[in-house]
């Protein structure tokens, strides 16, 4: 079943934080201080070389939080084999979602689903390391019933059922190998956020949209909800940087009011936005569904990195409230939950674009990508892939961009492993960089 079998023995939870504040990397109009976190895990083998890592994404406080529901599952993996885990996907799944004690503190949201993320991921990463693939490859190679055997299929029957799901699969048997090769070729194409920050100056934003065009990108972010006057502002001086070729994306980071979003966006239409992102509450279905309604044509409607689960992804597309799917790694439950998420995306033909704003993420999403295009929606059309130009050099495998775009990842595992010094050195408060940052204050 497996090419290589381990025993979990121990397993290890860190609270990693890097300082990016400092310099507002991150910043919008909700999250003005983002400090990009990791809460972290690694599953220990009998095999002294092969590791499982895992991690979820915070933004500073609260990454304790998440170490702690990490801590409450995580020692149920002890003394299990991979081989015993894998068999049945679905069911290592629950291992965490369902425990029927832990599950009061969700049930499939919060902190708890946070750390179910960081948990999953970490078995997918050995799982992937075992059979010496990078993720994406080792899903693509699961046959359609083995794929449909990772998802937990309850409360999401009215909108996809595991025989439409292997079907649907099925279909897309025939081109696979064709896109896995054009894949591993040209790349995934991507779009940049990071020359938009709220907290970046006019100048540095004019600097960095110029960068990024020069390295390939066709697609930038800007980051809107602060200050209409200065989100005008902005708009029009990248609107310059880019031309009117350029597409351009607005993220207002969930600090409207339903109408506000609307009315607000009436002003920046001007400047063509190809959609706007989390305009409202990531609960509010209905609240988006307006938004889309009013706006639509005009520009679309982008949410996902607050979507807590299968279920509210599901009751978006029935409700035609999204224009675009913004997956997140590791706020779903890991990769299990997304493969359900993608299947209902392809099933309500709403393109998936992931997100990817914090540590990590890229790393992560690069792969869920690749799976949706070989294997689930065969098309790249509408798609498009998040970047941020953070932090990559604390992992082991980092992302490869080039003209734009995502190389395929071609290293075993989930390319989430990190840096054992940067493990060290930026873990929260005892790691060297915290420690010299208080005594700096
Ligand atoms: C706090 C973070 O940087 C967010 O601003 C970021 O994830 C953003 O919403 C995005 O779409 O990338
Ligand atoms: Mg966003």
């Amino acid at each position: 079943m497996v090419k290589q079998d381990f025993t979990i023995t121990t397993y290890e939870v860190r609270d990693i934080r890097f300082p990016t504040s400092q310099h507002l990397d991150g910043s919008d109009a909700m999250n003005k201080d983002p400090d990009y976190s990791a809460a972290y895990v690694i599953f220990y083998t009998d095999d002294k070389q092969v590791e499982g890592h895992g991690m979820t994404f915070t933004c500073g406080r609260g990454t304790e939080v998440c170490c702690s529901a990490i801590d409450a599952l995580a020692g149920k993996f002890i003394n299990k084999k991979l081989s015993e885990l894998i068999v049945d996907m679905r069911a290592t799944h629950r291992i965490c979602t369902g425990d029927s004690q832990l599950r009061w503190i969700g049930p499939e949201k919060g902190a708890i689903h946070l750390a179910t993320a960081a948990v999953i991921n970490a078995i997918w990463d050995l799982w992937a390391k075992a059979e010496g693939k990078p993720l994406w490859k080792l899903v693509v190679d699961l046959t359609p019933e083995q794929f449909v055997q990772a998802i937990d299929f309850r409360y999401i029957t009215d909108a996809i059922t595991p025989e439409e799901a292997i079907e649907l699969l099925k279909q897309n048997e025939a081109g696979k190998a064709a896109r896995e090769a054009e894949m591993r070729e040209k790349g995934y194409p991507a779009y940049t956020t990071s020359a938009g920050w709220l907290g970046y100056s006019d100048d540095k934003v004019r600097r960095l949209c110029r960068e990024a065009k020069e390295q390939g990108f066709t697609h930038f972010k800007q980051k809107v909800g602060g200050d209409k006057a200065s989100d005008i502002r902005r708009a029009q001086l990248i609107r310059e940087e880019i031309g009117d070729e350029g597409v351009l994306m607005m993220d207002a980071n969930q600090v409207w009011d339903v109408k506000e979003a609307i009315t607000w966006m009436e002003d920046l239409l001007q400047f063509k936005p190809h959609f706007i992102e989390e305009p409202t509450s990531p609960d509010d279905v209905l609240g988006h569904a307006a938004i889309r309604k009013a706006l639509y044509p005009r520009t679309r409607v982008a949410t996902g990195e607050h979507i807590q689960n299968r279920i509210i992804f599901k009751q978006l597309f029935q409700a035609e409230a999204i224009d675009f799917c913004q997956i997140d790694s590791c706020r779903v439950a890991g990769v299990n939950e997304i493969l359900s998420i993608l299947l209902m995306a392809r099933k309500f033909n709403i393109p998936v674009v992931p997100h990817a704003g914090g540590v990590g993420l890229c790393e992560y999403v690069q792969h869920l990508s690749l799976i949706d295009y070989i294997c689930v929606s065969a098309t790249t059309e509408g798609r498009i892939l998040e970047f941020v130009d953070h932090l990559h050099e604390h992992f082991l495998d980092p992302v490869v961009m080039k003209n734009g775009k995502y190389m395929t990842p071609l290293a075993p595992g989930y390319s989430i492993q990190m840096k054992r010094e940067s493990i060290e050195d930026y873990t929260f408060p005892e790691g060297k960089v915290h420690k010299e940052l208080a005594a700096s204050k």
